[in-house]
């Protein structure tokens, strides 16, 4: 996407090393960081430098890359793709890459492993950008019938957390149908939810919007059931860390209350999310996916811009003050609507996926 006016991907091979966009810095700053090593690539997921789950799948398959520059024997191999596997327990897209990645270059001797693995590394970007843009086409259909049916000046989606093209290569997941749809033409606004901790709403999705001319409204998380009750809020479409094959789905923490909110209001809840996503070796998502705790610290401060312009960093509650700081949740498939996807919309079942990715539902 756009950045004041240049093209950007959030993640691109340079001269040997890996460039990134530092997410840590947004929306005060745009700076790129340079990961010269696996242990980079591995910190920068970690730290949330990247985050999302498509672009840390590209991330880690870009960290095995480096690391076939340092060791590529086949214990190299493993040991990296363990240490990148490790960073962060939720979005499937990390292992998913990793293990496409190890598939690629076990089959290798050691001397070719190191271009085959930043080619590969490469082709898992592009197909994400490629795969994004996809399910920005087919979400774009469904804020166009959405518009079309609310009989108003504009058509309101809310989303949760950021699902944009910076939590991928490029285009994004949820925000992707809102790119599309704006670009031609339909009236879109988007209800932004902050997202609590670490506000990726406020920070990032909103930023993202603003670059590319998108009318939005930042709101607390708490607000978007009230605007539904109001008939506020025409959809809801957020993104996926990882997809049961049964349909559930395990989103930002915070996604499966606006889930209940739209299920109590009668609003079509979508989650956006490539085949990568999809976890195919599990049905029940509630019992068999991580859920990543984070630090109690992303709770109990927060960072921001003071009035002279420097970012500085707050304590919120009292000094001993326990906190808990769970980064994920899932919604049962039996409140989201449907799942757009690369190949198209489907129900949130496995009758759903089955349909739409017939030989991955079988192969698992
Ligand atoms: C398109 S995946 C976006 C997904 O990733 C975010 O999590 P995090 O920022 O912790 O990596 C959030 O769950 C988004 O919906």
């Amino acid at each position: 996407m756009q950045v004041e006016g240049r093209d950007f991907r959030t993640i691109w091979p340079d001269r040997g090393h890996v460039s990134v966009i530092d997410q840590t810095r947004l929306p005060h700053a745009f700076e790129t960081v340079s990961l010269r090593s696996m242990e980079d690539a591995a910190r920068a997921i970690a730290d949330m430098v990247v985050r999302g789950a498509p672009l840390i799948g590209a991330a880690g398959a870009y960290g095995a890359a480096l690391a076939m520059c340092d060791d590529a024997s086949d214990d190299g191999l493993r040991r990296a793709c363990a240490r990148l596997l490790a960073t962060r327990p939720t979005a499937v897209n990390l292992r998913w890459g990793l293990e496409r990645m190890e598939r690629r270059l076990a089959a290798l001797p050691a001397s070719d492993r190191a271009d085959a693995a930043f080619a590969e590394a490469a082709a898992i970007a592009d197909e994400d950008a490629e795969t994004c843009a996809a399910i920005g086409n087919h979400g774009e259909s469904l804020i166009r019938a959405a518009f079309e049916k609310s009989g108003r000046d504009r058509v309101n989606v809310l989303t949760h957390c950021n699902a944009g093209w910076l939590a991928t290569v490029d285009w994004g997941t949820a925000l992707a149908p809102i790119y599309k749809a704006h670009r031609a033409g339909l009236p879109v606004h988007v209800f932004v939810d902050e997202t609590r901790p670490r506000n990726q709403g406020a920070s990032l999705t909103a930023w993202e919007l603003a670059q590319e001319g998108v009318a939005h409204t930042v709101i607390v998380d708490n607000a978007g059931g009230h605007l539904m009750q109001r008939g506020e809020v025409d959809l809801c479409i957020v993104g996926s860390d990882r997809t049961t094959r049964a349909g559930d789905v395990c989103n930002k923490i915070g996604t499966y209350l606006k889930a209940l909110a739209a299920k109590d209001c009668g609003v079509p809840f979508y989650a956006a999310l490539p085949a990568s996503t999809v976890d195919w070796r599990i049905v029940d998502g509630l019992r068999d996916i991580p859920i990543e705790e984070r630090s109690p610290e992303e709770v109990t401060h927060l960072a921001g811009m003071a009035v002279d312009g420097r970012v500085e960093r707050v304590r919120l509650t009292p000094q001993a003050t326990p906190a808990r700081n769970p980064a994920f949740d899932v919604t049962p498939s039996r409140l989201v609507t449907g799942l757009i996807t690369e190949r198209g919309v489907c129900d949130a079942s496995a009758e759903g996926l089955a349909s739409l990715f017939p030989a991955e539902a079988k192969a698992a």
